[in-house]
């Protein structure tokens, strides 16, 4: 087996006991075997390594976008200024509606293409042709947390279909990708799906043993109308349909009350935080500070494209650290080094990925290489505050996924990124045009 020994690079780790090394790091198979400081001292007669001389070079582990749904980048810029339902209702399920399986994954290919490149090594996907999705992760060599999203919101047979489809992807899928890809089952959320539906997708889940992962709590008016409807705000509704019995992760989380605080500590649910989204539709801003002051795991999500409008994990971790010491009036709200932890390490313990988020001995090599030479990386002081603060996904040259290599010098070595745009661009105006 090679041996990759990366030297004379700095080390970003994410580990508490080593936050940064200045030395060298071996990766073996999908696996980092060393990570130790100073100058690489090489081995007696040893072959098959193959060193790489990282001078100016600052490695972390790759980001961990936690929610999101890849194939919407054909709707990026179309319907913006817009609050959800309105945006949901008028304009992206009806354009959704026109999707093929192919659209999908050309869409997901692009996406991938612009994660990876910002240094993205795991998503997580909820949508529909999750074949496709699967595919995609498969032949672009990255990470993913996938589900087939179900919206209830039609007759029983269709919703029987969607079930069974879920159920499917989730189980086909499961492991696969050299372990790249895991499922969760994802009813859309509660005011998408009947309560009967819910509790159906919550024993697939325990029957397949799969975390669920659901949006929750984005808006004011969807805590209202789940109030009028069912009489209790949506952490009690979802608790009482069984959700929290499976491991789970929500998406957004934003109107919460402490009341509910306590229902998601009581299960350890796990908050996907998507700060831009949140801020294009005007959803508000969530209780970070207080979520993570009560104990809870928060990680960071892009959403999708069409509500954010990029999948840039630099913006969204910067955004952490920022809007909460304004909402707050307190500097030390989500300080650099929490919003590296919740984009990195916090976000694969998220997605229940004990193996990757930091950098260290026996994790899998899921990191990236970013320009350490340019001018917002100086003067060499808190290389942490420099990612949070100063860096963007431009900054990225290099990312390995489980130990491959896939973006080298900026450009991604495992999809043709001209191809897919050009055929993206295609069938956009196709499906514009349909
Ligand atoms: C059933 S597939 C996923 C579904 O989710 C929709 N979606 C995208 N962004 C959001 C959001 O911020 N809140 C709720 N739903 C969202 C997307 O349009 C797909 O139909
Ligand atoms: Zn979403």
């Amino acid at each position: 087996m090679t041996r990759l020994v990366i030297e004379n690079g700095v080390f970003v780790t994410g580990d508490a006991v080593r936050p940064v090394v200045k030395g060298y790091m071996a990766v073996e198979g999908d696996r980092i075997t060393e990570l130790e400081e100073g100058a690489y001292p090489g081995q007696p007669g040893e072959s098959n390594v193959q060193r790489l001389d990282a001078r100016g070079k600052l490695f972390m582990p790759g980001w961990v976008n936690t929610h999101g749904h890849a194939a919407m980048a054909y709707l990026r810029g179309y319907g913006d200024d817009l609050a959800l339902q309105v945006w949901l209702s008028e304009k992206m399920w009806p354009n959704e509606a026109k999707f093929t399986a192919e659209d999908v994954r050309c869409g997901t290919l692009l996406s991938i293409v612009e994660m990876m490149k910002g240094g993205t090594t795991t998503f997580v996907d909820m949508y529909d042709h999750m074949d496709e999705v699967a595919k995609a992760v498969e032949e672009s060599g990255i990470r993913a947390v996938l589900a087939r999203g179900v919206i209830g919101l039609c007759p029983p047979e269709e919703q029987d279909r969607k079930l069974q489809e879920a159920i499917r992807f989730a189980r086909e899928w499961n492991g696969k990708a050299d372990g790249r890809i895991t499922t969760m089952m994802s009813p859309h959320a509660p005011y998408t799906c009947p309560p009967d539906y819910i509790e159906r997708i919550v024993q697939a889940a325990h029957e397949l043993d799969l975390p669920i992962h659901i949006h929750m709590s984005e808006t004011i008016r969807e805590v209202e109308e789940n109030v009028a409807q069912y009489g209790l705000r949506p952490a009690a509704h979802l608790e009482k349909l069984g959700v929290f019995g499976r491991p789970c992760l929500i998406a957004h989380g934003v109107h919460l009350t402490d009341d509910e605080i306590d229902i998601l500590c009581r299960y350890d649910v796990r908050i996907s935080h998507n700060p831009g989204s949140n801020l294009k539709l005007a959803s508000g801003v969530a209780r970070v500070p207080d979520l993570l002051a009560a104990g809870l795991l928060v990680s960071l999500g892009t959403d999708s494209s069409a509500s954010n409008n990029n999948l840039d994990m630099f913006e969204e971790a910067r955004l952490a650290a920022l809007i909460h010491k304004g909402v707050s009036g307190d500097p030390t709200a989500v300080p650099a080094t929490v919003a590296f932890r919740m984009g990195t390490a916090d976000g694969a313990k998220s997605l229940w990925l004990p193996d990757t988020g930091v950098l260290k001995a026996g994790m899998k090599a899921d990191f990236i290489g970013l320009d350490n030479n340019r001018p917002h990386f100086y003067p060499r002081t808190d290389y942490v505050s420099h990612i949070i603060y100063s860096a963007s996904a431009g900054d990225v040259t290099d990312v390995w996924v489980n130990g491959k290599q896939t973006v080298k010098n900026g450009e991604c070595l495992t999809l043709d990124e001209e191809k897919i745009k050009a055929e993206f661009q295609r069938r956009y105006e196709g499906i514009i045009g349909r």
